[in-house]
C-alpha cells in the first residue's frame, strides 16, 4: 500500500501568521489545544478526522469494557463507541413492575477466573444458589446437591430417582478429577461432543444424562449436548466444582456497569455504531471519524465480520452461528412454591423421548413440540431436536403419555427465592428457560408453559395466578461451539492484516466468540486484545497508525460545528467557510503530522484562537501554564472551552490527578511538553511527525542539547537518560516525568502530576 504524504495541517486563525519557533509553538500549542478541546477536524484522503485517540473500542459489552478498562488503567487514552443506548451488549436487566428482569435468564459463575480478575465480587452484592439442583422427575421434585458443599443433602442425593447409585459415584470421582485438571490441559484434551463424553468417556447412564445433565448443561449451553464441545463440559463442569453460583442483588447489569464505571469520564460513547474501520480510523454512524493509534472490534461476530472482512473470513471461513433462548417472567403474588434457592431442572427428558445418543433433551425437544403443535416452523437446532424426540421409544415414567408438544421447559427458577431484590416485597419473581426461540405466538408459548407448570406446581396457582411480565426471546444469545473446535478454540487478539500486505496493523478483536461462550471468555478476551493493544502502542510510534491507514485524497471542504454533544455535525461545502488550509501557510505547520485541524466556527474557534494568543502572550513571559490562561479568561467563565480548560488544568495542577483524567492529561503532557526546538532546529524543519515516529530523528534532537530553548515554567527539559531511549514508551515516559508526572513503578502507571 502507498505510504501517504502527510497533507498540510490547518490551523486556527491568527496561527498561520506564526512562524519560525513561534511557528512551532504554535504548533504545538494548537496540537495541545486539540486535545483538550475535544472533536475537532483533521481531513485526509476524503476522510475527515474529527477527533483523535490512542485506542478506540467498538462495542461495550462485557469484552469491549474488560479491553478499555485495561488500557485505561495503562493511562491510554481510550474511547469506547457503542450502538445501543447502554453498556453491556448481552447483559441486560429492565426493571419492570418493581421487578428486575434478566434479558435472559443467566448466572454468575463466581470461579470464572478471568471474571474474578476483573470485577469486585463485593461490590456486586452477590447472592447465592444453593450448590445443586431440584429435578422434576417421575411426578415429584428431587433434590441433586454437591455433596462436597452440601453434606447435608448426601442421603438425599443419593435417594433421588435420578441416575444409579454407581452414576452418584462416577459423578463424584468427576468432580476430584475436574478440580485437579490444570484449566490449560482441559483446552489441549481430546475433544469429542458433551453427549459422547458423559455416556462413552465417562460411562454414566442414560438416567442420569437424560434427568440432570441434560437440562442442567443445556440450559448453560442453549444447544443439545450432542451439539457442544467435551472441553466446554469441562470447563463449566470445573468451574461449578471450584465456586458458587450467584446473581448480582442489583440484577446481571451490575456486571457491565461496574466495568463502565471504572472508565474515565467521557470515554463511553453510547447510541453511536461503527460503520466501517481501517487501519487508524472508525467512520461512525454520526458522520464522525475517530483517528486511533488501535481499534479494537469488540462486537459480536457476525458484526466484527462485516467490519473486519478479510481477515476473520479467511481466520474461519463461515461464523460461528448463534444460539437462541426464550425467557418468560411471571409474577407470583405471595411466596414461591419452592422455598429452596436452587435452580429447577425438568428431568422429564424422557417422557419427550429423548434419550442418549440423540440430541433432544427436555428442551430442545418441547421447544420445536410447541412450534410444531402450532404448525410453526421453528430454528434449525430445535426442529432437529423435535425430530429425534418424536421418534425416540417413550418412557416408562408417568408422564409418559403427555405429547412433547406440550413441554417446553428447560429449567424454572423462583429469582426471588436466590436474591429478594429481584422482585416487590410480597411478590415471587419466576423465570422459566426455553431454549431456542420457538416461532409461536406469546399466547401459544406462555399457554403451553403454563400448562406444563401446572402440572408441577398446581394448575389452580398457575392458570390463576401466574401473570406473565415479559418474554425474552433472544435469537443470539451465544454463539455456537460445536465440536471439533481444535487448536483455535481461543483466537487471537489481533488481526493481522499487514501481514496479508494490506497495512492492517493496528487492528485487533475481542468477544466471546473468540474465546469461550461465556461472561469468562468475553472477559479473557478483552483482556488479551488490551494486552495486544499495549504491546502494539510500545512499538509503534504515536500517529503511524493514523497517517498510514487512511489512503490519499482530496481534502474535503467541509467543517464541523458543535451542537450535538457527539463532536458536531457537517455543515454542506457551501455553507464551509473557507479552506483554512489554504490559509496555513507557514512552512512549519506543514512539516507537522496530520493532527486535527481546530473548527473555525461559533465561539468555539474564537475561543480557541483567544486561548491560543493568551497561551502565546503567556509563554513568551515564561508563564506558560495552563493556569495563567484559565485566568486570563475568567470573564468566559461560561464558555464550554474555557470549562475545558480550566477542568484538565486543575487535573494536571492538583496532587493526585482522577483516573478519569489521567489518559487525557497524559496525552496534552506528551504533546505539551515536547521539546521545544530553538529557531535553528526550526529553520531545519523540526519535523514533530517524525519526531514522534523516527527514533533516530528524536535522538537527534535530544541530544543536541542547543536545539532546546529553557523549558518554562511548569514544563522540565527532558535530562534523564530514559529520555534518550528510542522506544516511544519510554520517550513518553520521560516526557512525562519531565512535565511532572510521577510514574508509579509498580503498576506502571503515571499516578500523580505537580507543577
Ligand atoms: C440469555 C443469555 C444467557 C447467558 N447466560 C450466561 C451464563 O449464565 N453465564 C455466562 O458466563 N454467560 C452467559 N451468557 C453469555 C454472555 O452473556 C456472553 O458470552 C457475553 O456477554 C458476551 O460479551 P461480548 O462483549 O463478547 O459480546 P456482546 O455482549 O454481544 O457485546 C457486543 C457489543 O457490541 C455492540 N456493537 C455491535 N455492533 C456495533 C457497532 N457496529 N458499533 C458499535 N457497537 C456495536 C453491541 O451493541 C454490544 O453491546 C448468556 C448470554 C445470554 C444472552
Amino acid at each position: 500500500m502507498p505510504r501517504t504524504t502527510t497533507p498540510p495541517m490547518t490551523m486556527p486563525d491568527g496561527a498561520s501568521r506564526f512562524s519560525g519557533s513561534t511557528g512551532l509553538h504554535a504548533n504545538l500549542i494548537t496540537t495541545f489545544l486539540d486535545s483538550l478541546f475535544g472533536p475537532s477536524k483533521s481531513s485526509k484522503g476524503g476522510l475527515n478526522i474529527t477527533e483523535t485517540h490512542e485506542v478506540v473500542v467498538i462495542g461495550a459489552g462485557v469484552a469491549g469494557l474488560v479491553a478499555a478498562k485495561t488500557l485505561a488503567a495503562e493511562g491510554k487514552d481510550v474511547v469506547v463507541v457503542e450502538a445501543a443506548n447502554q453498556v453491556g451488549g448481552r447483559v441486560q436487566t429492565d426493571e419492570y413492575k418493581g421487578f428486575l428482569l434478566d434479558r435472559g435468564f443467566q448466572v454468575f459463575i463466581e470461579a470464572y477466573p478471568a471474571v474474578k480478575r476483573q470485577l469486585d465480587y463485593q461490590a456486586l452484592d452477590l447472592q447465592s444458589f444453593w450448590p445443586g439442583a431440584l429435578v422434576r422427575a417421575d411426578g415429584g421434585f428431587h433434590t441433586v446437591a454437591d455433596p462436597f458443599r452440601r453434606p447435608q443433602d448426601l442421603i438425599k442425593g443419593l435417594l433421588a430417582p435420578v441416575g444409579s447409585l454407581g452414576d452418584k459415584f462416577k459423578v463424584g470421582l468427576l468432580r476430584v478429577q475436574a478440580t485437579l485438571t490444570p484449566l490449560r490441559a482441559i483446552f489441549d484434551s481430546a475433544e469429542t461432543d458433551t453427549l459422547t463424553h458423559l455416556s462413552k468417556t465417562k460411562g454414566l447412564s442414560p438416567a442420569i444424562i437424560e434427568r440432570f445433565f441434560t437440562p442442567f448443561y443445556q440450559g448453560i449451553y442453549l444447544a443439545p449436548l450432542a451439539e457442544q464441545s467435551s472441553r466446554m463440559f469441562d470447563f463449566v463442569f470445573r468451574m461449578f466444582a471450584e465456586g458458587g453460583i450467584s446473581l448480582p442483588a442489583r440484577g446481571i447489569r451490575a456486571v457491565p456497569e461496574q466495568l463502565a464505571a471504572t472508565l474515565p469520564k467521557g470515554s463511553l460513547q453510547l447510541g453511536v455504531a461503527a460503520l466501517r474501520v481501517g487501519r487508524g480510523f472508525v467512520e461512525l454512524s454520526d458522520g464522525r471519524v475517530l483517528g486511533a493509534e488501535a481499534v479494537v472490534v469488540a462486537t459480536e461476530e457476525e458484526t466484527a465480520r462485516k467490519l473486519l472482512k478479510k481477515e476473520l473470513v479467511r481466520e474461519r471461513p463461515k461464523p460461528l452461528g448463534g444460539r437462541g433462548s426464550t425467557c418468560l417472567y411471571y409474577a407470583v403474588p405471595g411466596p414461591a412454591p419452592i422455598r429452596e434457592p436452587l435452580l429447577v431442572l425438568n428431568g422429564e427428558s424422557a417422557a419427550l423421548g429423548g434419550r442418549p445418543g440423540t440430541t433432544s433433551g427436555g428442551a430442545g425437544g418441547g421447544t420445536a413440540g410447541v412450534a410444531k403443535t402450532a404448525g410453526i416452523r421453528t430454528g434449525r437446532a430445535s426442529a432437529r431436536g423435535a425430530k429425534k424426540a418424536d421418534t425416540a421409544s417413550p418412557s416408562p415414567s408417568p408422564s409418559s403419555s403427555r405429547p412433547a408438544s406440550r413441554y417446553p421447559v428447560n429449567n424454572v427458577v423462583f429469582l426471588s427465592n436466590i436474591a429478594p431484590t429481584y422482585a416487590p416485597p410480597g411478590q415471587t419473581l419466576v423465570s422459566v428457560t426455553v431454549v431456542g426461540t420457538p416461532a409461536v405466538t406469546d399466547a401459544v408459548l406462555d399457554k403451553a408453559v403454563k400448562e406444563q407448570l401446572g402440572d408441577w406446581f398446581g394448575r389452580e396457582a398457575v392458570l390463576g395466578q401466574w401473570e406473565l411480565l415479559r418474554i425474552y426471546r433472544i435469537p443470539y444469545a451465544q454463539p455456537r461451539q460445536v465440536p471439533p473446535t481444535g487448536p483455535s478454540f481461543v483466537l487471537p487478539a489481533a488481526v493481522d492484516w499487514a501481514q496479508a500486505g494490506e497495512g492492517g496493523e493496528g487492528l485487533f478483536v475481542a468477544g466471546d466468540y473468540r474465546n469461550t461462550a461465556t461472561l469468562n471468555g468475553a472477559c479473557e478476551s478483552g483482556e488479551r486484545a488490551a494486552k495486544a493493544v499495549l504491546a502494539h502502542l510500545a512499538a509503534h510510534p504515536p500517529g503511524e497508525e493514523r497517517r498510514q491507514g487512511i489512503e490519499g485524497g482530496t481534502l474535503r471542504k467541509e467543517t464541523w460545528e458543535e451542537g450535538d454533544g457527539r463532536g458536531g455535525k457537517r455543515i454542506p461545502d457551501a455553507e464551509a467557510q473557507p479552506s483554512l488550509a489554504a490559509s496555513s501557510s507557514s512552512t512549519s505547520t506543514s512539516a507537522l503530522p496530520s493532527r486535527p485541524s481546530m473548527p473555525r466556527r461559533s465561539h468555539r474557534g474564537q475561543d480557541a484562537t483567544e486561548a491560543f494568543a493568551r497561551f502565546r502572550q503567556e509563554n513568551e513571559r515564561g508563564r506558560s501554564t495552563i493556569q495563567g490562561v484559565v485566568s486570563g479568561m475568567e470573564g468566559r467563565r461560561g464558555s464550554p472551552i474555557v470549562s475545558r480548560f480550566r477542568e484538565v488544568s486543575e487535573a494536571r495542577q492538583s496532587p493526585v490527578v482522577a483516573e478519569k483524567d489521567m489518559a487525557r492529561a497524559r496525552a496534552a503532557a506528551l504533546r505539551v511538553v515536547a521539546p521545544q526546538p530553538a529557531s535553528s532546529v526550526v529553520d531545519e524543519g523540526f519535523n514533530l511527525s517524525r519526531f514522534r515516529s523516527d527514533p533516530d530523528e528524536r535522538k537527534r534532537i535530544i541530544m543536541d542539547k542547543a536545539a532546546f530553548t529553557a523549558p518554562k515554567e511548569g514544563m522540565r527539559q527532558m535530562t534523564s537518560s530514559s529520555a534518550l531511549t528510542p522506544s516511544p514508551a519510554a520517550s513518553t515516559s520521560a516526557t512525562l516525568r519531565s512535565s511532572g508526572v510521577r510514574s508509579d513503578a509498580s503498576s506502571g502507571r503515571e499516578s500523580r502530576f505537580r507543577d
